[in-house]
């Protein structure tokens, strides 16, 4: 990749539009343009003062391609920091396709996916992580991850850093300069000063660090598990969550044998549903893997539906000798298949504590489906017997919305709606979790009175991750990575 090139590439999504927009970046994006472009005033594009907008034609040698409106923006002053022109042509894939075949014919070379975005980080006009922000706010679907890539874009989190690195720097010099100083045993760098701002970065690293299991949520989309013995009416909760018939839903037990997962936002924030094979004892082998599966979905996720289905409990209170008149498709149901009778309500209690036992950690929310089928006075009297039940029917619909309050209970929104910085994104978390240890060193150290030497070493390696972070430290692979996400003509 030569970033001395002309770049060009389609700015808007591939295919018709109303308008397509294609960006010309580099030293001679103005002086390649500015001969195909026939102003409707007659002016030469190359003489227009930046950030104003032309309307005239596009000209290949005699042939007029299209109608375009073209904004010029000269260097430094762009998004890439370089010259830049923006052609707003009709969107047809043939116009788009010719006017940016036109432009490599005259000198252009076509981007790299985003190319733009790299130029404008090494030109100085955002830091790494404010790159890596735009591709966040590209694809944040919900208004909770939308905030966070805002905040990262406008650079609330690279100012923090960047001001510990500063202060860390310059204790840094100080300390180092002691050791030009070594025969007069001076010290430069007041150790009770030092020793509290390694204090207050440890603070600082530590709240952002501990910010990630909140950002990565955000961001990633909270999972949550939907469990149960097969035919409890997992596939129909989906199906409600999500207002889509995403999974398939029949009478039959062992419909669903592979996890089907999809994602919704529940006020802003952006939860990941995934529907899982009903856990059985079961000799068909499809099934017994889909049933393995659920145990790995149900580690990986945050929060854990357990289902089961009340109109099949043997209990005294709650029973399918069923009212004939209210449910004459279960009359039929419980009569042809005695043997087929569900759980007592003791026994999903001990359903539910092998897996509470299994995932201590894990909030299991314990879904007490199909009330529908139940008088309100079993509905009372199940709530009396699991303290921490909700009743819900997936069918009706009915307590679905307060099983969602429930869940976004779950999310610790605090953080977001008091404007905190929020870590969201692994490479920085790592970062952040390698300066913490450094700094932590550096801490001993001074408890130990260890020699400004030593001292040295571990502070420039905390600012070394630092560094990492905003992009003062970094390398073509690493570049390469993160600019590879992106798309073309970012
Ligand atoms: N048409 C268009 N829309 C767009 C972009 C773009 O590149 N083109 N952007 C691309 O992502 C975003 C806007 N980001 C931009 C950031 C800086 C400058 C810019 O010209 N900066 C100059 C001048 C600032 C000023 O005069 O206030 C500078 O930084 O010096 C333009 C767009 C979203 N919308
Ligand atoms: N009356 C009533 N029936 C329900 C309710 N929820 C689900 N059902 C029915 O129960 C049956 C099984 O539903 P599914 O959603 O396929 O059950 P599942 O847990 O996904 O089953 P498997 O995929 O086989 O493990 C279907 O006939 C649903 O229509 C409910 O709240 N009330
Ligand atoms: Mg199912």
């Amino acid at each position: 990749m030569n970033l001395k090139d002309t770049i060009v590439a389609l700015a808007t999504p591939a295919g018709a539009g109303a308008i397509a927009v294609i960006r010309v970046s580099g030293t001679d994006a103005v002086s390649i343009v500015a001969p195909l472009f026939r102003a409707k005033s007659k002016k030469d594009l190359a003489n227009e003062p930046s950030h104003t907008l032309h309307l005239g034609n596009i000209v290949d040698e005699k042939r007029i391609l299209d109608e375009v409106l073209v904004s010029i923006f000269h260097g430094p002053r762009s998004y890439t920091g370089e010259n830049t022109i923006e052609i707003s042509c009709h969107g047809s894939p043939y116009i788009q396709q010719e006017i940016i075949q036109l432009l490599v014919r005259k000198g252009c070379r076509s981007a790299e996916a985003g190319e733009f975005t790299l130029r404008s980080f090494l030109n100085g006009k955002m830091d790494l992580s404010q790159a890596e922000a735009v591709a966040d706010l590209i694809s944040s679907e919900n208004q909770a991850s939308h905030q966070l890539a805002m905040q990262q874009m406008r650079g609330g989190f690279s100012n923090e850093i960047k001001k510990l690195r500063e202060e860390l720097l310059n204790f840094a010099s100080l300390i180092e300069l002691e050791l030009d100083f070594a025969e007069e045993d001076v010290e430069f760098a007041n150790r009770d000063q030092f020793s509290q701002l390694v204090m207050r970065i440890q603070k600082v690293l530590q709240k952002l660090v501990d910010s990630f299991s909140v950002g990565n949520v955000i961001k990633n989309g909270i999972p949550v598990a939907i469990v149960g013995e097969p035919n409890v009416g997992k596939s129909t909760l989906l199906n409600a969550l999500l207002n889509e018939e995403r999974a398939i839903v029949s009478e039959i037990a062992g419909t669903t044998r592979d996890t089907i997962e999809d994602e919704i936002s529940i006020g802003g924030i952006g939860f990941r549903f995934i529907d899982t094979a009903g856990i059985r004892e079961t000799e068909d082998v499809v099934e017994s893997i889909g049933i393995k599966r659920t145990f790995e979905k149900i580690s990986q996720a945050q929060v854990v539906l357990y289902l089961f289905d009340t109109s099949r409990l043997r209990h005294p209170e709650i029973n399918t000798e069923v009212h004939p008149t209210r449910h004459p498709e279960l009359v039929s149901r419980s009569n042809s298949s005695k043997e087929s009778a569900g759980p007592t309500l003791e026994q999903v209690k001990v359903e539910i504590g092998k897996i509470r036992n299994q995932f201590p950690q894990k909030p299991l929310l314990i879904l007490a489906n199909k009330i529908d089928q139940l008088t309100d006075k079993e509905v009372d009297f199940l709530r009396s017997q699991v303290s921490d039940l909700m009743s819900i029917s997936a069918k009706t619909g009915e307590g679905v919305e307060e099983l969602q309050n429930k869940l976004l209970e779950f999310v610790n929104t605090g953080e977001l709606r008091n404007n905190n910085t929020i870590v969201t994104n692994s490479r920085h978390y790592n970062a952040l979790l390698q300066a913490l240890e450094e700094i932590n060193k550096v801490q001993e150290g001074l408890n130990a009175n260890l020699s400004g030497d030593l001292l040295a070493i571990d502070i420039r390696q905390a600012l070394y991750h630092f560094g990492e972070i905003t992009g003062e430290i970094t390398n073509d692979d690493l570049l390469g990575n993160i600019f590879a996400n992106f798309c073309i003509g970012k």
